[in-house]
């Protein structure tokens, strides 16, 4: 199975995944320079309703938090989506140190972490659906920076003893994902992919040029979640992403000037 060791990590993903080498791969590296201004671009219009959160989970990849998605209650529209999207789950990527960990980078520099909203297109019938379509998904994705603490991570870190370990998963609510949105929306947005397997060239990108804060220490909690099951060797949950994947021709686009 796929992961992020020596063995397995994203430089082996093509070898069962070969859409790994494909024409939108994502994250990519962002040269503010080279995006295009676009006025056409609207406002992104986020609205989150925090009792449709469900639980909070460890995949063996990341932490993730799940979103009822059976009615338009979490939703966004407008900025460079033609249609409504739900909320399906928003989890996060990270480093081994303050140094580095976001998947996206922005003229080379590497963020510690990185939020991923994922949602999909309510044209099609459900996240799955959607998934396999080349606008089936829209993710915003957040960089974080070190900082002052961020007491809505803090809700998440709170949780991470119940989920330290793979396939652990517990009830999680009244979540507001709206509170880990920086103040700014300016966003850079492309055509991408999955940037885990399936690697999926269905997404969106909305990336938002403002950070929002983590502290070191809240980065260290983030470290102390494991890749391994209960009962296996610890392995810690660390450097859980993909590096930037060639442009391939592609426009970024930048809604601000
Ligand atoms: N990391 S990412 O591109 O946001 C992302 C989002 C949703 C996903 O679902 C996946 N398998 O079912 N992989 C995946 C990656
Ligand atoms: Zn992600």
């Amino acid at each position: 199975a796929w992961g992020y060791g020596a063995h397995t990590g994203p430089d082996k993903w093509a070898d069962s995944f070969p859409i790994a080498n494909g024409p939108r791969q994502s994250p990519i590296n962002i040269v503010p320079g080279d995006a295009s201004y676009d006025p056409a671009l609207k406002p992104l219009v986020l609205k989150y309703d925090p009792s449709t959160c469900l639980e909070i989970l460890n995949n063996g990849h990341s932490f993730q938090v799940t979103f009822l998605d059976d009615i338009d209650s979490s939703t966004l529209k407008d900025g460079p989506v033609l249609f409504n999207h739900r909320l399906k789950q928003f989890h996060f990527h990270w480093g081994s140190s303050d140094d580095h960990g976001s998947e996206h980078t922005v003229a080379g520099t590497k963020y510690p972490a990185e939020l991923h909203l994922v949602h999909w297109n309510t044209k099609y019938a459900n996240f799955g659906e959607a998934a396999s379509q080349p606008d089936g998904l829209a993710v915003v994705g957040v960089f974080l920076k070190i900082g002052e603490e961020n007491p809505n991570l803090q809700k998440l870190i709170d949780e991470f003893d119940s989920i330290k370990t793979k396939d652990s998963q517990c009830s999680f609510a009244d979540f507001n994902p709206e509170m880990l949105l920086p103040g700014c929306l300016d966003y850079w947005t492309y055509e991408g992919s999955l940037t885990t397997p399936p690697l999926l060239e269905s997404v969106t990108w909305i990336v938002c040029k403002e950070p929002i804060s983590v502290s070191s220490e809240q980065m260290a909690k983030f470290r102390s979640l494991l890749f391994s099951g209960e009962g296996e060797a610890e392995c810690c949950m660390v450097d859980n992403y993909r590096p930037p994947q060639p442009l391939r021709g592609r426009t970024v686009r930048a809604s601000f000037q």
